[in-house]
């Protein structure tokens, strides 16, 4: 997307993630762009920056937004100005426009609308510059501005400077974590500790001792104290991530601390008040999970206070080739050759179907990076790697049977971790997605009647019970007990 007209954009806003967005959002509309936290940095910056357009917030920690706007017009007249207020009242709109403000956006507003009327506003000065070289987007570590993505950093933007359970749900691979990380990161707990904790790599029977700790001598191998995972992110966030996994009388300890706020370690008699954001992640469709019997239902109204829906990398329109060269760059700057890739590789890339999303793209790119022996990445290689790299391929033929198809399944899972190696526990973890699904067939089979569900299957009942309760597979849960 090229500007018609560039220009040098102020903006001022007191909530950090704000100002990244829209600086971001300017940025890549080819402005120059600078920021300011309060009125003072902002007449800092108006005297070096010289603005075209002022973006200002209303209410700023020292003072009121469109009360400088008179001074700032007096040095320099027609200064086009844009308000943007949570104050959406009548009255911010009116103030706005008596200031002469060029325009009025009430919070939250749409980044798309944004740039729009900067871009009127500009115009309407006649004094642009030519469009400026776009710059990657450094400061964010998420990359991308299909409008699914602006969904994601508006949602985000709105949840960085309160302390609201957030629960990002995304395919494997879609930046969950990062999600997570950026919420923390741009949010008033960023100097605490951000934990994260999979779900689906820690043994049933250790799960408590993890998230919760243990004292010394509170089971077998207990040899000392040992703070879990709400301990170690006291004052900062903790992320549950793969929270479908977790088995269900874990998740009935984990929403007795999330009412209660207190957390009580295996072993001691003393409850810890419990100050941590929570932020929770899965690829597994909850709602579903839930109606099934697999997950709690108060858990999941608990958890998805705000959720953040993270789009396929298929649906993110002209992110890929965006993201592709960033992990270019990205290669060149951990040691590997500086590649650079032509516009015919770029659309090849956009047109695979990524099933494992952003990872299988960043693990492709760290390939061609080492594997190309031009300094420009063509269609050919990306076309030879998406096909018969290890990164498996849009190419998948169908299955004849279901070793096979699980085979195809395990590839692909594996080849997004590139040359990581995937969590640990990866054999209960493929089991328990094998088994779920049987068990859940089975008994659907038989109108949840175990006993012919244990018949159909060949297990013995009790087996069965207690199988289903270890991956937690069973009745509708309803309420809290
Ligand atoms: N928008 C993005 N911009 C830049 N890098 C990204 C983006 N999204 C994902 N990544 C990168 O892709 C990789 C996978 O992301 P992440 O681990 O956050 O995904 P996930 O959804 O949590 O995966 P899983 O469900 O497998 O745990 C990481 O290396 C991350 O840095």
């Amino acid at each position: 997307m090229t500007p018609t007209r560039s220009g040098r954009i102020l903006v001022t806003d007191d909530d950090a993630a704000i100002r990244t967005v829209v600086r971001e959002a300017l940025r890549r509309a080819g402005h120059v762009v600078e920021v300011a936290g309060s009125l003072a940095e902002q007449r800092r910056a108006f005297a070096h920056f010289r603005p075209d357009v002022l973006v200002t917030d209303v209410v700023l920690p020292d003072g009121n937004g469109l009360d400088a706007v008179g001074d700032l017009r007096t040095s320099q007249p027609g200064l086009p100005v844009i308000v943007l207020s949570a104050q959406n009242t009548f009255t911010t709109a009116l103030r706005a426009n008596e200031q002469g403000a060029f325009d009025y956006l009430p919070k939250p507003f749409d980044l798309g609308e944004l740039t729009r009327t900067v871009a009127d506003a500009l115009r309407s000065t006649q004094s642009g510059e030519d469009p400026v070289e776009e710059e990657p987007g450094e400061e964010l570590p998420l990359i991308g501005r299909s409008p699914a993505m602006q969904e994601v950093y508006r949602t985000i933007a709105r949840v960085v400077s309160n302390d609201l359970t957030v629960l990002v749900l995304g395919e494997s691979g879609t930046g969950k974590e990062l999600v997570a990380r950026a919420i923390h990161d741009f949010g008033a707990r960023k100097a605490a500790p951000f934990v994260p904790v999979n779900m689906a790599a820690i043994p049933r029977e250790l799960i408590e001792s993890e998230l919760f700790g243990h004292e010394r001598g509170a089971f077998t191998g207990a040899a000392q104290r040992n703070a879990g995972r709400f301990e170690q992110a006291q004052g900062g966030t903790l992320f549950l991530d793969e929270i479908g996994d977790m088995p269900l009388e874990a998740q009935t300890r984990l929403l007795r601390v999330l009412q209660s706020g207190e957390f009580t370690p295996v072993g001691s008699a003393r409850a810890i008040r419990a100050d941590v954001r929570i932020i929770s992640a899965t690829h597994q469709d909850l709602p579903r999970l839930t109606a099934d019997g697999g997950f709690r239902e108060d858990l999941y109204y608990r958890l998805n206070v705000v959720p953040v829906r993270l789009p396929p990398l298929r649906e993110r329109g002209g992110d890929v080739a965006l993201l592709a060269r960033y992990f270019l760059d990205r290669a060149a700057a951990n040691g590997l050759p500086r590649k650079s890739l032509d516009e015919a590789a770029a659309l090849r890339l956009e047109k695979h179907g990524w099933p494992g999303n952003v990872r299988e793209l960043e693990n492709l790119m760290r390939r061609l990076a080492a594997l190309s022996r031009d300094p420009v990445i063509g269609a050919a290689l990306v076309e030879q790697q998406l096909v018969h790299g290890q990164g498996g391929g849009t190419i998948v033929p169908e299955a004849s049977s279901l070793g096979e198809a699980i085979e195809h399944h395990l590839a692909r899972h594996l080849a997004s971790y590139g040359t990581d190696l995937p969590p640990d526990g990866l054999y209960d973890r493929l089991l328990a997605e094998v088994e779920r699904p049987l068990f859940r067939l089975a008994l659907a089979a038989v109108r949840g009647n175990q006993l012919k569900a244990a018949k159909l299957l060949g297990l013995n009942r009790n087996t069965l019970r207690k199988k289903l309760t270890e991956l937690g597979v069973g009745p509708v849960v309803r309420k809290a007990d």
